[in-house]
């Protein structure tokens, strides 16, 4: 049998790696990741971490604005200081990362990782070979390809602004779009967001989205519809911004458009593996159409949401079929998602716009929950939440509109899993008082 260096090889170091990688480590496999940039990737560095850390002043100041004068102060962000924050708390996220990987028995290479055949990846000019190999190299910032485009930026340069622009247009209603627009406007930014669909986050209930465009507005956003980004035009200091029927002038540009799958470079070409912007195809084990090379995280065209819990899922999958302990196909669980605006928006399971298709499954209960009085805990004004039931009255999906709505949606989420019964609805006995209390409540 041939001898290679390593059982499996991972190119990119992210959750789609490192949660099954170290794991698989500890079980004895000889294990190797290249990194092109940061260990950990997007998610600790210029994703998640670094964006909720920025965020949780935001979510204080809406609190303090809500408690209509029982919390006192003006609640003014400053940005450098949240920055030099958000920076401090992450910064040594990935030294920790690679220790822990080095610790587990992982050899690190840094530099391009690239597929030279079945069995083996080049970093720069060294050549390592592996039984499996798995590409976990995730997605860049898409950039609208119109004249002008150079002057715009992307999330991770706007992670790291010392101070907010006095005008910020932020192009694109996904997840970045919104959340950053919501981050810049509690700053004391005047931010005009575009949606060219007229739509911002087609995935989610558009009732809810509705209502948190409505409370941005209602906080100065200044949201343009149905037009398309015709150019940018630099003006001194400044850029124009050149939609179809009108123009704005702003001081930065967020370019918010999605993102793009890293398959290029990777030599996938040479192998005939199938990728596109929307990533590497893989079959029901994560793997290419090369046995031997895997897919995971980001990377992978699929159509579950793009997450750092779904790449965790697929990663520590791959970790059980390398270390032998199972080799069955991958069986997604739900996955929770949220909108961390303020309100936020979650959600699990069934979708509304799924259940109203198919009315002889599911039954839709829609609540508002303004007049619940744990809501007046946290200052909230327009709650709302809806559930979905199957013909057995299990639950198979939430959907919720608060400040608290990934708390809601978490504390729901084992019962859409699992599809509890009410009798083992009954044996949860959470802390009360508290949300998840309140979550439980309402089923
Ligand atoms: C602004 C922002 C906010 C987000 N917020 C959330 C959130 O709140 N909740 C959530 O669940 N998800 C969030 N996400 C998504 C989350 O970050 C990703 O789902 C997650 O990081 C995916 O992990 P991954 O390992 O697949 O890819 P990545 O973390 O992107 O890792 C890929 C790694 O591969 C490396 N690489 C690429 N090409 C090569 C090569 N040829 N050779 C060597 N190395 C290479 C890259 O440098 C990178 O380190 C956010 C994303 C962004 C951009
Ligand atoms: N809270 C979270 O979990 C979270 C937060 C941020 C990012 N993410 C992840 O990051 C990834 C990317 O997020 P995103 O917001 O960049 O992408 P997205 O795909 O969610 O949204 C892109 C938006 O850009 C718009 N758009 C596309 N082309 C356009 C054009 N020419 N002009 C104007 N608008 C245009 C689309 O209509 C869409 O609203 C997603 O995979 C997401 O899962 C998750």
């Amino acid at each position: 049998m041939q001898e290679f260096d390593y059982d499996v090889v991972y190119i990119g170091s992210g959750h789609g790696t490192f949660d099954g990688a170290i794991p698989l480590a500890a079980k004895g496999k000889r294990v190797a990741i290249v990194e092109a940039e940061k260990v950990g990737g997007t998610c600790p560095n210029w994703g998640c971490n670094a964006k909720i850390l920025l965020d949780a002043p935001v979510a204080l100041q809406q609190t303090l604005r809500a408690s209509d004068g029982i919390i006192s102060g003006s609640g003014e962000i400053d940005w450098a200081k949240n920055r030099a924050h958000k920076q401090a708390a992450i910064d040594g996220i990935p030294d920790a990362l690679q220790a822990g990987m080095e610790g587990a028995g992982i050899q690190m290479y840094f530099g391009h990782g690239r597929l030279v055949d079945a069995h083996t990846v080049s970093v720069d000019n060294k050549k390592i070979t592996a039984e499996n190999i798995v590409i976990s190299t995730g997605l860049r910032p898409h950039q609208l390809e119109v004249p002008g485009q150079d002057l715009t930026h992307d999330s991770k340069e706007f992670m790291d602004l010392d101070h907010m622009p006095k005008h910020l247009v932020v192009v694109g209603g996904g997840y970045i779009g919104v959340e950053f627009a919501t981050m810049a406007n509690a700053a004391g930014s005047e931010v005009t967001l575009l949606l060219h669909s007229g739509k911002a986050l087609a995935r989610f209930n558009q009732t809810y989205v509705e209502q948190m465009l409505s409370d941005l507005e209602a906080r100065g956003v200044n949201i343009v519809r149905n037009q398309e980004v015709e150019k940018f035009v630099e003006n001194g200091t400044q850029i124009e911004v050149v939609l179809s029927e009108d123009t704005f002038t702003a001081d930065w540009v967020l370019d918010a458009t999605g993102r793009v799958a890293n398959v290029e470079n990777l030599g996938l070409e040479d192998l005939q593996i199938q990728a596109s912007a929307q990533g590497i195809e893989v079959n029901e084990y994560l793997q290419t159409t090369v046995p031997s090379i895997y897919a995971s995280g980001d990377v992978i065209d699929k159509r579950q949401p793009k997450l750092t819990p779904t790449a965790q899922f697929e990663s520590k999958y791959l970790m059980h079929r390398f270390a032998g302990e199972s080799d069955a196909a991958i069986d997604y669980p739900v996955i929770a998602t949220n909108v961390f605006t303020t309100p936020r928006i979650a959600q699990a399971g069934v979708t509304i716009a799924e259940a109203k298709e198919a009315p002889e499954q599911y039954t839709i209960q829609e609540k508002d929950l303004s007049g619940d009085w744990y809501r007046a805990v946290d200052y909230e004004k327009d709650p709302k939440l809806t559930l979905i039931f199957n013909q057995k009255q299990q639950l198979v999906g939430a959907t919720e509109i608060s400040e608290r709505a990934e708390d809601t949606i978490n504390a729901l989420l084992p019962a859409i899993e699992f599809g509890y019964t009410p009798d083992q609805l009954e044996r949860l006995v959470y802390i009360f008082p508290a949300i998840a209390f309140d979550a439980i409540g309402n089923l």
